[in-house]
């Protein structure tokens, strides 16, 4: 039995306006979504909502715009696909709060679904300010939160809301926390965590106390550069964060102390430039050329990875290997993917992984289904591994 209100405990909700604050933070290219996983994950929650004569307004944040409109992380371009999976037409509000928000969810009747624009266009979001979740609260008669992925911020949509509206987990919410619980709670030794990415400074730290609780890290992507770099090793021109070595001298010291072993790539296939089909090569990563990049790993690095995944019994995932969006800086990924996936299958390992372009990575590796749990969330799962209660989670049991 969860210690949080559900949807189960929300009473009729037949004209009631619902604030739903999902995770549309979804992978897009050129204006269109490419990987719809976190929209559909949601879908089930939005239609049982207006099936039951609710008004849906879905709260969400794309991308950091850092508290001010920008159009490169408007969600109107989700819309489409939004619209397409909940299977009829969404409205869209051109902000989450003043005028034009109310305006929109007046607008509503009974069964709609209205999306507001960027919650992060707003300072006060990521500040969890009084003031703004206020004016977020205003335009509800209740909150969900289905945001497992998000649960981690404690911004005012994520958090602050909770505390001012009658508050319920959302079923996405809910399937997440049990999923990870039951595949995780005791996870069969040796664990193996594969951290990659590109969101280096907000994971690097969470790093430090998931090296007491794994056996094996291998650490990939441009999270690997910055501690190959801490390493003393010239990365060129790759994504790389020069002031967190410190960061990464500490944690590789507290692996040591924890008898976690950390595997770094001993190769790297680079490039000049960041674009798909880029001249490239394989190379040695004490033998980086000063004006390229990193944006892979090599083939002797898959094969120690991949024999480091033999010796698991469970895997973790969150982060690409490399910038697996540009062939054929995806191989390293693809390959881990499916030798990760075959050992699933044959019953020698549970694999759960999550983020929302590792998502996309596993589905572009064709291994969505093959895994034994695929989560919405990255940041958060890896938080809610290392032990930390997510605040968004928190305020839901408050509410309890
Ligand atoms: N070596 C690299 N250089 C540049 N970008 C990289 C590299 N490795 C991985 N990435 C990028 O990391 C991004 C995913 O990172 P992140 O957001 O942390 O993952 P998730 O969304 O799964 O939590 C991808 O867009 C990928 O292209
Ligand atoms: O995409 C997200 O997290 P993830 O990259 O860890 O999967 C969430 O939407 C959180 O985004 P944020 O890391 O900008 O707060």
């Amino acid at each position: 039995m969860p210690d949080f209100r559900t949807l189960d405990d929300a009473g009729p909700l037949q004209g009631k306006r619902v604030l739903l604050r999902v995770d549309l933070n979804v992978p897009m290219e050129a204006g269109r979504v490419t990987d719809a996983t976190r929209i559909e994950r949601v879908v089930p929650t939005i239609r049982e909502i207006a099936d039951q004569g609710g008004k849906v307004i879905l709260l969400a944040h794309f991308g950091r715009p850092k508290g001010k409109p920008d159009p490169k992380d408007s969600l109107k371009p989700i819309l489409a696909t939004l619209s397409e999976k909940v299977g009829k037409p969404v409205a869209f509000g051109e902000d989450c709060v003043g005028e034009a928000a109310a305006s929109a969810v007046g607008a509503l009747k009974d069964g709609d679904v209205l999306l507001l624009e960027n919650t992060r266009y707003h300072a006060g979001e990521e500040k969890n300010d009084p003031d703004f979740t206020k004016a977020l609260a205003a335009n509800g008669d209740l909150y969900v939160n289905e945001a497992f992925s998000a649960a981690h911020r404690a911004h005012a949509s994520t958090e602050g809301l909770a505390r001012v509206l009658p508050a319920y987990a959302g079923r996405l919410m809910q399937a997440e926390l049990d999923a990870l619980t039951k595949g995780l709670e005791s996870p069969a030794r040796p664990v193996i965590a594969i951290v990659g990415g590109a969101k280096v400074s907000t994971k690097i730290d969470l790093l430090e106390n998931l090296v007491a609780k794994v056996d094996m890290l291998v650490i990939g992507g441009g999270m690997a550069n910055t501690f190959l770099h801490a390493q003393g090793k010239d990365v060129g021109k790759s994504l790389c964060e020069k002031d967190l070595s410190d960061t990464a001298q500490r944690i590789m010291a507290a692996a040591k102390e924890k008898n976690c072993t950390i595997i770094l790539p001993a190769d790297a296939l680079v490039a000049r430039e960041f674009k798909a089909n880029a001249e490239n090569e394989t190379v040695p990563v004490d033998a980086v050329p000063s004006d390229a990049m990193i944006l892979d790993v090599g083939a002797a690095s898959m094969a120690t990875i991949d024999g480091a995944i033999d010796e698991a019994r469970t895997l973790v995932w969150n982060g690409p290997l490399g910038a697996f969006e540009l062939t054929p800086f995806d191989t390293g990924t693809v390959a881990v993917a499916q030798h990760a996936a075959a050992r699933t299958k044959a019953g020698q390992l549970v694999s759960v992984a999550g983020g929302g372009d590792t998502v996309a990575a596993l589905n572009h590796a064709g291994v969505g289904e093959a895994f034994s749990y695929v989560s919405t969330a990255g940041g958060a799962f890896l938080e809610w591994l290392e032990g930390k209660e997510l605040p968004g989670v928190e305020a839901l049991r408050a509410k309890g």
